[in-house]
């Protein structure tokens, strides 16, 4: 506990600096300012966050947070049919049975027994979570917490456009949706998976039904035309975690982006120490300093955690180009900007071009199935993940503002599962329950629209740099698809990203986006497009197998 303690002591220090230099900003009058930059940074700095609570409610707050991250990180189950092994952790041994294991039992066993540590343990101090939030949410001048945290993208009707978006990609999602039901009861069964009703959460191939492309070859169009298993090459070709990070690397100065800086290399952790429990969970750090630059990662010799490596070096990227700015400015042009960087990258990383172009992949077949089945595995971690990705603060917006009251806490977490992504659990749940704990961004609370926003704005993007890289059309998109664009090796790409990275969030981010795409708004026409070839061929296909789109909401014998 004694990490904790420093923990602590270290947040309340920062606390107490941090009002020190707010009640500075606040004895001007800095809303009649006239110069926008002035005025911008102002701004910025009278929002103080959860260091405006009483010194006691603040630490109250910081422990917390903390003992719920604790909680998770921690937690441990036994294996299935193995009461005596009981060591297994969330990173990475149930992260590969969920992604690999196809027995049900025992993906009912990992899921239910994840749950059931960090559910009823975590329910009671995230209630006291909920209303420290709040009250510094109120001290900073904001309605409730959901107010706070929306504030971060200074768009009035910000709600409005994520809710449009969804309505715009949700038919597509639908027919991703119909077309794995059918594969999955194809291989497990109508017993358990049903014609017309809600797929069951533990059999997506992920702990939370976010990404499905770990069961992509439940679903492949084109079987004939397998894809080769990234992972296998990786494992075959002696991938170490560094050469993962170095590999990675050498994509970002290709496109004149900078390289890791020693300290980086110095301090980063990037494998699962032995001696001792971590967060596991994947991030990227900025000591503001200008040189010191971290990440930490349990890193797995997977592709799944190959394309982790890009999402984090692309938060490193961002603090190494805003390194100049003023502290208030080095942040993303909104937190979603900040998420879709890596991505945008891993975009071209992932095609079979880049991959047999560096040797990670034998050389690839061109042709219309083969495009079929990689668009397909694709949509399975991109088109899946908008209806989770939406749905997390759907549900925190309504606790912080009192429209989820306590009691109705878990109920309502799977009301809005059923709605957006039609999954249900695999066993009875109950208010005994807190089911969104078992997700990290719950229990460390950290805010989740920010990867929607960053699953839309990284397909404008994509768009944008392989359009300056000269590997996609507008005026002419069959010639080149957008989704076998690689922007490897392009400077022109890479400047213009890193014209976006150096302004930090100097101005407000429709001039960031419109400095990339030429566009001031989030469009889901880019994603669309990119994904058009499986979008019409999925259509199709439902169509033909006679596969109702869509979901019941209540099932025969179901509660
Ligand atoms: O959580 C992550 C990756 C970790 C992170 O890089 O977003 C990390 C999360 C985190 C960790 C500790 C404290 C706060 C947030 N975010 C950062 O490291 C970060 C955040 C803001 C600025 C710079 C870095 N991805 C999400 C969503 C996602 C993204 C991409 C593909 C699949 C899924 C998830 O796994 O559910
Ligand atoms: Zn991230």
């Amino acid at each position: 506990m004694l990490f904790s303690r420093l923990q602590l002591a270290v947040s309340g220090e920062f606390a107490k600096f941090s009002k020190g230099q707010w009640l500075e900003t606040v004895k001007f009058q800095w809303r009649t300012f006239k110069d926008p930059n002035l005025k911008r940074q102002f701004k910025q700095l009278s929002v103080l966050g959860t260091a405006a609570l009483p010194e006691d409610k603040y630490e109250k707050y910081e422990k917390t947070v903390a003992d719920m991250e604790s909680i998770y990180s921690k937690a441990k189950i036994c294996a299935y049919n193995n009461s005596e092994k009981c060591d297994l952790s969330l990173e990475p041994e149930m992260t590969e049975i969920l992604a690999n294991s196809r027995n049900e039992a025992e993906l009912k066993h990992i899921w239910t027994e994840w749950r059931k540590q960090t559910g009823a343990t975590i329910r009671p101090l995230y209630n006291d979570y909920v209303k420290l939030l709040n009250e510094a949410a109120r001290l900073n001048n904001f309605t409730d917490a959901a107010e706070y945290w929306l504030n971060s993208y200074d768009t009035p009707d910000f709600k409005e456009q994520v809710a449009e978006l969804w309505k715009q990609l949700r038919p597509f999602y639908l027919e991703v949706h119909a077309y794995m039901r059918r594969k999955l009861r194809e291989k497990y069964g109508e017993s358990i998976v049903s014609k017309r009703g809600p797929i069951p959460a533990h059999l997506l191939g992920n702990m939370w039904a976010q990404t499905w492309g770990n069961i992509a070859e439940l679903g492949i169009p084109y079987p004939d035309v397998k894809p080769e298993d990234i992972t296998k090459y990786l494992v075959q070709q002696k991938f170490t975690p560094l050469k993962m990070f170095k590999t990675a690397e050498e994509f970002f100065t290709s496109i004149n982006l900078s390289p890791m800086t020693e300290e980086f290399w110095k301090y980063s952790v990037i494998e699962k120490p032995k001696d001792r429990d971590i967060v596991c969970h994947a991030s990227a750090w900025d000591f503001y300093n200008g040189r010191d630059f971290r990440i930490k990662q349990c890193t797995e010799v997977s592709e799944e955690d190959f394309v982790t490596v890009h999402h984090e070096m692309g938060h490193i990227e961002y603090y190494m180009q805003y390194k100049d700015q003023p502290f208030i400015y080095r942040e993303g042009a909104n937190p979603g900007f900040h998420e879709a960087i890596g991505d945008v990258i891993a975009l071209s990383v992932i095609t079979p071009k880049h991959l047999s172009r560096i040797g990670l992949l034998p050389n690839v077949t061109q042709s219309k199935e083969a495009d079929l089945n990689y668009l397909m595995k694709v949509a399975l971690d991109k088109i899946v993940f908008l209806p989770f990705g939406y749905l997390m603060d759907l549900w925190r917006w309504q606790v912080f503002k009192g429209t989820i009251p306590e009691k109705d806490y878990n109920c309502e977490w799977w009301k809005l599962r059923l709605n957006y992504q039609g999954v249900k659990p695999p066993t009875v749940r109950s208010e005994k329950d807190f089911d969104p704990a078992a997700k990290y961004h719950i229990v460390s609370s950290t805010p989740y629209i920010r990867y929607f926003v960053s699953f839309i704005l990284q397909f404008q993007f994509h768009e944008a740099l392989c359009t300056r890289a000269g590997e996609f059309d507008p005026n002419n998109p069959s010639e080149k698809p957008l989704h076998q664009c690689d922007i490897y090796q392009s400077k022109e790409a890479g400047n213009l990203l890193k014209t976006v990275l150096e302004m930090g969030s100097s101005k407000p981010w429709p001039d960031a986006l419109e400095v990339i795409t030429g566009q001031r708004n989030m469009d889901a026409g880019p994603l669309l497009s990119y994904f058009a070839p499986i979008h019409n061929w999925l259509k199709e296909e439902n169509k033909k197998s006679g596969e109702y789109v869509g979901w019941e909401s209540t099932e025969k014998g179901d509660i």
